[in-house]
C-alpha cells in the first residue's frame, strides 16, 4: 500500500475543559472518498476543521502528503453548505476570484473558470448573479471554484443537505464523475445516511462525548451504486443497528 495522502493520528481536541475529539486516527488514500457519519455534536465539523488546518489538534497531529498541518492551505479546501458566493460577482467571476493568487494569465483564469463551470452544467449561466441561481446551481459554482484550485482533497460539509433530493441525487453523480477524472480525494461530513453509502469508499461512524471512531465500514461495490439494490439495502441496515448501538434506545434519532 502507498502512503496515505492523509495520515490523522491520535489527534484529541479540546475546547477549554470540554473534550471534543479523542485519540482520533485514520489514515486517507488519495483518490478515495470517506464519509463521517455521527450524531450531531460528535465532532465531525471539528474533526474537518483540522484536517483543513483551520483549527490545531490539543494532541496528536494530522499530516497531508507526509507534512503537519499547521494552517489552511490551497492543497486542501473546505466546500460549505452555504456555498460562500459572493453576491455580486457573476458565477465565472466568483470562479475566477479564487484564482487570483495563482500564476496566471486573465485569459488563463478565465478558460479554466469556464472550464470548470462547463463540467458542472453550467456553460450556459457563466454571467448569472448568485441571486439567478438556484440552490442547486449555486452549489455548482461553489463545486467549480473548489475543482478550479486543483486541491488534492476537498472537504465536504454537509455539502448537499440544503437541496431538494433530485438535485442532490444529481450533484452526487455529477461529484463522482468529475472526483473520477480528477481523482480528487474527499473527506465528507454527512446526515444522510444514504448519501454516506452511494459515494464513500469508507465510512467511519463516530461516538459522541468525546468524539470517537466507534466503526469503519468499506463499501466496496463498484460506483456509480443502486440505491435499490440487496448490498446498498445491506449497509443500510448495518448502520441503522450502528446507531442503535451508539445512543440510547430512547433517544435514537435518525437524521436521513
Ligand atoms: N470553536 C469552538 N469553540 C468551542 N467549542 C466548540 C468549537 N467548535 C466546536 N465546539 C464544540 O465541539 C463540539 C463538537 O462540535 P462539531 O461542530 O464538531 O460537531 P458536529 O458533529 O459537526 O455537529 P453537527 O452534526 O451538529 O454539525 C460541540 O459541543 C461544539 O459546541
Amino acid at each position: 500500500m502507498t502512503a496515505p495522502l492523509i495520515s490523522i493520528q491520535q489527534v484529541s481536541k479540546k475546547f477549554f475543559e470540554q473534550e471534543v475529539l479523542n485519540q482520533i486516527s485514520l489514515d486517507i488514500q488519495k483518490g478515495e472518498i470517506i464519509a463521517i457519519l455521527g450524531k450531531s455534536g460528535c465532532g465531525k465539523s471539528t474533526l474537518l476543521n483540522l484536517v483543513g488546518g483551520f483549527e490545531q489538534p490539543s494532541t496528536g497531529q494530522v499530516l497531508l502528503d507526509n507534512q503537519i498541518v499547521t494552517k489552511a492551505s490551497k492543497r486542501c479546501i473546505m466546500l460549505m453548505q452555504n456555498y460562500g458566493l459572493l453576491p455580486w460577482r457573476s458565477a465565472q467571476k466568483n470562479v475566477e476570484l479564487a484564482l487570483e493568487g495563482e500564476a496566471l494569465s486573465k485569459i488563463e483564469r478565465q478558460q479554466r473558470a469556464q472550464h470548470y463551470l462547463k463540467l458542472v452544467g453550467l456553460e450556459d449561466r457563466l454571467s448569472a448573479l448568485p441571486s439567478e441561481l438556484s440552490g442547486g446551481m449555486q452549489q455548482r459554482v461553489a463545486i467549480a471554484r473548489a475543482l478550479a484550485i486543483h486541491p488534492e482533497v476537498i472537504l465536504m460539509d454537509e455539502p448537499f443537505a440544503a437541496l431538494d433530493t433530485f438535485t442532490r441525487y444529481y450533484l452526487q453523480d455529477e461529484l463522482l464523475a468529475i472526483q473520477k477524472e480528477e481523482r480528487t480525494t474527499i473527506l465528507l461530513v454527512t446526515h444522510d445516511i444514504d448519501e454516506a453509502i452511494y459515494l464513500a469508499d469508507r465510512i467511519f461512524i463516530m461516538s459522541p462525548n468525546p468524539g470517537r471512531i466507534h466503526r469503519e465500514i468499506h463499501v466496496r461495490s463498484t460506483k456509480p451504486r443502486d440505491r435499490a439494490d440487496s448490498e446498498f439495502q445491506h449497509f443500510r441496515e448495518v448502520i441503522f443497528n450502528e446507531f442503535h448501538f451508539t445512543q440510547p434506545q430512547d433517544t435514537i434519532e435518525y437524521n436521513i
